[in-house]
């Protein structure tokens, strides 16, 4: 018998007040895979992946996890979502932040707040109050918490937004070891940025038509 996909999606979609911001859509994603959503602004990246991260409610469809439905709750154990904001507090350290974080949503084994701090670069800055940090440190502190999550599907939403050089390929290289490590990734891009260098599969989202 096939393994059940890590996340399928059936027939999803997402409207807000009778207007469709995406849908049907069907796709899923296997352990060791990144699933590229591309489209314009506006097409509904980030709505698509605080569907799946259950931040949402879609309209219609369904989202499974290994073959079954998945609760609320089930689904934010299973996810890690990087969002455009830091979703840090700005008056706590960066490393205070890392171990509020972990204290919330558990840790992957072996991991620590100082060695993530140390993978992203920002070793030094452990007692940097956030609201100091610049726009591509704060990128990096929110991929730290990813690197500490022991969820195995990561939502990243433009996850190279803000970095340079050397910061979008150290996505591509976490992106990577995640996936070696036995997980999966959705990553949001307009199609212009890098992708990371794994096994990739592509979902395109249009606008809406405009009735002329
Ligand atoms: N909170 C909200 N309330 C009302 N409309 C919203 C809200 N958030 C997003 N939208 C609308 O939903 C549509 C999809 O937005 P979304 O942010 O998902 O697009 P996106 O593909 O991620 O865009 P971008 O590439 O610019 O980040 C847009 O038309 C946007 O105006």
């Amino acid at each position: 018998m096939d393994t059940p996909a890590l996340l399928a999606a059936h027939g999803l979609c997402f409207s807000r007040d009778d207007e469709r911001v995406f849908g049907p859509l069907d796709f899923h994603v296997d352990t060791g895979e990144a699933l590229l959503v591309q489209g314009d602004n506006g097409a509904g990246k980030t709505t698509l992946l605080r569907v799946l991260a259950g931040l949402l409610r879609p309209s219609a469809g369904r989202v499974e996890i290994d073959g079954r439905a998945a609760s609320t709750a089930e689904r934010a154990r299973f996810v890690a979502y990087l969002g455009h904001l830091p979703a840090m507090k700005p008056d706590l350290d960066t490393l205070q932040n890392l171990h509020f974080l972990c204290g919330l949503h558990g840790r992957r084994a072996r991991q620590m707040p100082g060695n993530a701090l140390a993978v992203v670069g920002l070793a030094g800055h452990e007692d940097t109050l956030v609201r100091h940090l610049s726009a591509g440190q704060k990128r990096r502190l929110a991929l730290a918490r990813m690197w500490l999550s022991p969820a195995p599907l990561w939502l990243l939403d433009e996850p190279y937004a803000n970095l340079d050089l050397e910061g979008i390929n150290l996505v591509n290289r976490m992106i990577s070891a995640h996936l070696r490590g036995g997980g999966a990734a959705l990553v949001t891009t307009h199609g212009a940025y890098a992708a990371p260098p794994v096994r990739t599969r592509q979902l395109q989202l249009a606008l809406p038509q405009v009735a002329a």
